[in-house]
């Protein structure tokens, strides 16, 4: 019997799925709103300015939207109590979160090992080099799914330093695998490794040191 810190337990010898460290999006409410708005940010890219589409009417179309919300938002300070209330995954983080519009969103699941991994496509909105991953998309992936790995160890805290390298264009377009894994913990030092692949060859390779420190939650 393994018994993990956040208390899944599985049968002696048998392999547990992953778990679920991320917040999954609903079909419904702000998730939906969300899911539309990332549809907006790669059609408006994939049109661009030659395209016929009547963009001033566009404009006016989403600026209308966007009015209507702060219209209807709670004040700043209250909502961000309500991101950070509860102890377990976010649902508001630029990588993994439904509520986000510019999360890809990375879906993230904890394995028995102690890693984690997500599967990711990413399109023209994250694009770099050619048809390739932006290296600061790649730092951004890594950065949390590394954060992510030390929540799942049981220790976490900030990033101190990360250090990336590129071993090969990351390929938009195609599912990219995100790694990570908590390597030690040493006072309040946690390192960190983690990676992106694409068909089965590692793109990014990371290594993080992070400090064991908590900001206060808003209350
Ligand atoms: C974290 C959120 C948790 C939310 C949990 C919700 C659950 C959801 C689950 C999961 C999601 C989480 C996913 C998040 C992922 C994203 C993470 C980020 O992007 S974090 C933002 C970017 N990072 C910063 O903004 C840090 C800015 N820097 C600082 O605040 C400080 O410099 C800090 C905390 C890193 C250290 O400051 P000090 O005052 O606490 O500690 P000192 O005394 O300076 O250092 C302690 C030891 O560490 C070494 N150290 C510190 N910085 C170092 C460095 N850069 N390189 C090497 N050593 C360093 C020092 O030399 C010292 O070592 P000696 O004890 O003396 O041996």
């Amino acid at each position: 019997m393994t018994t993990h810190e956040n208390g899944q337990t599985d049968q002696a010898g048998q392999t547990e799925r992953p778990v679920a460290l991320t917040a999954t999006a609903n079909n419904k409410g702000v998730d939906a709103a969300v899911a539309a708005a990332r549809r907006v940010i790669a059609s408006l890219l994939h049109a661009g300015d030659g395209s016929s589409a009547e963009m001033a009417r566009i404009a006016e179309q989403l600026n209308a939207v966007a009015d209507h919300l702060d219209q209807h938002a709670p004040a700043v300070e209250e909502r961000m109590v309500d991101m950070w209330k509860g102890e377990g995954v976010t649902r508001h983080d630029p990588v993994t979160g439904p509520e986000n519009a510019i999360a890809p969103p990375l879906p993230l699941a904890g394995r028995d090992d102690g890693s984690i991994e997500g599967v990711v496509v990413l399109g023209m909105p994250y694009q770099g080099p050619p048809g390739c991953v932006h290296g600061g998309v790649s730092a951004l992936l890594l950065d949390h799914t590394l954060g992510v790995a030390n929540h799942w160890a049981g220790v976490s805290g900030m990033t101190a330093e990360l250090t990336l390298r590129y071993h090969r264009p990351t390929p938009l377009f195609e599912p990219l695998t995100v790694t990570g894994r908590q390597v030690s913990v040493d006072g309040r030092k946690i390192r960190t490794t983690g990676t992106i692949s694409a068909g089965g060859k590692v793109c990014v390779s990371a290594e993080g040191l992070f400090i064991a420190k908590h900001l206060p939650r808003p209350r």
